[in-house]
């Protein structure tokens, strides 16, 4: 299809997943206006450079710039589109439900824009919802604004997207399937065709009602944290296993079609914005409707006490007063987000009992020190967190800690206890100096 025949997309909030979600479109032929709140991202998708950290998302900017336009007036975005993204956050209350408010403020707006608007409008939701809500509030607050019914002249539909921070373009472009909740077949016709256009390789589109597809959203991310939280415990069991070794146990399970080998790694817990909070928002929405959840409630628990085995484990090595210096702060390596970090809860923990620590990170160190205060010291380099500290932690996985120089860890007649929670050093290459000591393999 060319330009000209393409629906014209407006994305309602330009952050780590509207923003690329904008230039990948962008990218594909489609003309893009993004509209936000906020003023600064506005300006930097209108001067071609985003302040978020992932992979290709700059260059999709800059390389398609001629259709790709930003504006903080919802009338022009409205006006110049014919679907509309919502992407906008939806924090999770104390309840473990998501709230809906900024999506509710953003039907506020696209929908008065609409009543001055002419011909078919798509309002495409891709926040993360809790289940049984756009076809009620999210429904009820666009027909309010824009005086129009969901119908002939307003199409809406829930679609979610799988997509993994660091991976965001190519998870864009080459999805597993598509997932449309939809209120009528003439919107998920039009958001069908963006996607056939939007990806490179055709994935299968699966359509279905609102309340089906929200609930396949979060079912998705639970049921992959079940896997994370399984692997984890039975690398808890290879630990006390004299000769057990996760990694052999879990790869002969993976290898089993019905398993599958992805997400199966035994070793820290997850981590980030969305699975932590999905797996508590599905066992929160059971109980709510008076249904069981005990598998992502155990999930969850198992999840939480990653924090107190590596705490545990450290206990074993070093008394209070030990200079520990722990490496990687973010939830996952080539990322700065540190929501929900693993890394960020054990450094807290440590400090807490008493131990003196350094942490490190390539990318995540100062928004890790902004949670954690002044309880631990920010390294100023890696050689020198490494080379001033009696205990070694390598809590995310970063590849550059591989480089780590073993002449760092050199210690006056003693070997240095590197305790490596991912598996990311090569243990032969410390052998002299070090004791590089494995979660999930029986000792
Ligand atoms: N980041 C991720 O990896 C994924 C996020 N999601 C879901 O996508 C949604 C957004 O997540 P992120 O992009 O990470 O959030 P984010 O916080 O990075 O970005 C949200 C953007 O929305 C803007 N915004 C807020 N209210 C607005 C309004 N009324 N009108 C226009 N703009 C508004 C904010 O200024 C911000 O730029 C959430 O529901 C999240 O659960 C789903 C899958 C993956
Ligand atoms: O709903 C969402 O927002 C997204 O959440 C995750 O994406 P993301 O959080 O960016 O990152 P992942 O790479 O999936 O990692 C999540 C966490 O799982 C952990 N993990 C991953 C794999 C594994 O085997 N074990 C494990 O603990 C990672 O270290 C990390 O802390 C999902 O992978 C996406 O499909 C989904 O769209």
């Amino acid at each position: 299809m060319t330009s000209a025949s393409l629906p014209r997309v407006s994305v309602v909030g330009l952050g780590k997943l509207g923003a690329p979600l904008a230039a990948v479109l962008a990218s594909r032929g489609f003309t893009v206006i993004g509209l936000d709140v906020n003023k600064t991202f506005v300006d930097a998708m209108n001067a071609g450079k985003m302040p978020i950290v992932e992979p290709q998302l700059n260059e999709l900017i800059a390389a398609n710039k001629e259709r790709l336009s930003a504006t903080m007036d919802a009338n022009e975005a409205v006006q110049k589109s014919d679907a509309s993204f919502v992407i906008v956050p939806t924090p999770s209350d104390s309840t473990g439900f998501f709230s809906n408010r900024f999506v509710l403020q953003a039907m506020e707006t696209l929908g008065k824009a609409l009543r001055t608007k002419k011909g078919y409008h798509v309002v495409v939701i891709t926040s993360t919802v809790m289940p049984g809500t756009t076809g009620t509030e999210i429904k009820a607050a666009l027909e309010a604004a824009s005086g129009r019914k969901v119908g002939p002249e307003l199409g809406l539909c829930y679609n979610p997207e799988f997509i993994a921070l660091g991976s965001v373009v190519r998870d864009m472009l080459y999805p597993d399937s598509i997932l449309i909740g939809e209120s009528d077949a003439k919107a998920g016709d039009m958001l069908q065709t963006i996607y056939l256009q939007m990806c490179e390789k055709k994935p299968p589109v699966q359509r279905m009602n609102f309340v089906n597809a929200e609930l396949t959203k979060i079912s998705v991310n639970t049921y992959v944290t079940t896997k994370i939280s399984y692997a984890n415990m039975l690398a808890d069991l290879c630990d006390r296993l004299p000769g057990a070794d996760v990694d052999v146990v879990t790869k002969a399970l993976g290898a089993d079609t019905r398993i599958g080998a992805k997400y199966l790694k035994g070793a820290m817990g997850y981590g980030g914005p969305c699975f932590p909070r999905d797996n508590v928002a599905f066992a929160a929405l059971a109980r709510k409707i008076g249904a069981r959840a005990d598998v992502a409630e155990a999930t969850d628990r198992i999840n939480n006490h990653q924090i107190e085995r590596v705490s545990g484990l450290v206990a074993k090595f070093a008394k209070a007063g030990t200079r520990i210096a722990l490496l990687g702060l973010s939830y996952k390596p080539q990322t700065p987000v540190v929501e929900e970090s693993h890394s960020v809860k054990i450094a807290a923990k440590l400090a807490d009992a008493g131990y003196i620590v350094t942490v490190h990170d390539p990318l995540a160190q100062d928004a890790a020190l902004t949670v954690l205060g002044e309880k631990v010291v920010g390294a100023s380099s890696l050689d020198s967190a490494v080379r001033d500290c009696d205990l070694l932690i390598v809590g995310t996985g970063w590849p550059e800690y591989k480089a780590i120089d073993p002449a760092w860890c050199k210690r006056n007649g003693q070997r240095l206890t590197i305790l490596d929670l991912w598996r990311t050093l090569p243990a032969d290459k410390f052998a002299d100096v070090a004791d590089v000591l494995y979660l999930g393999s029986g000792r």
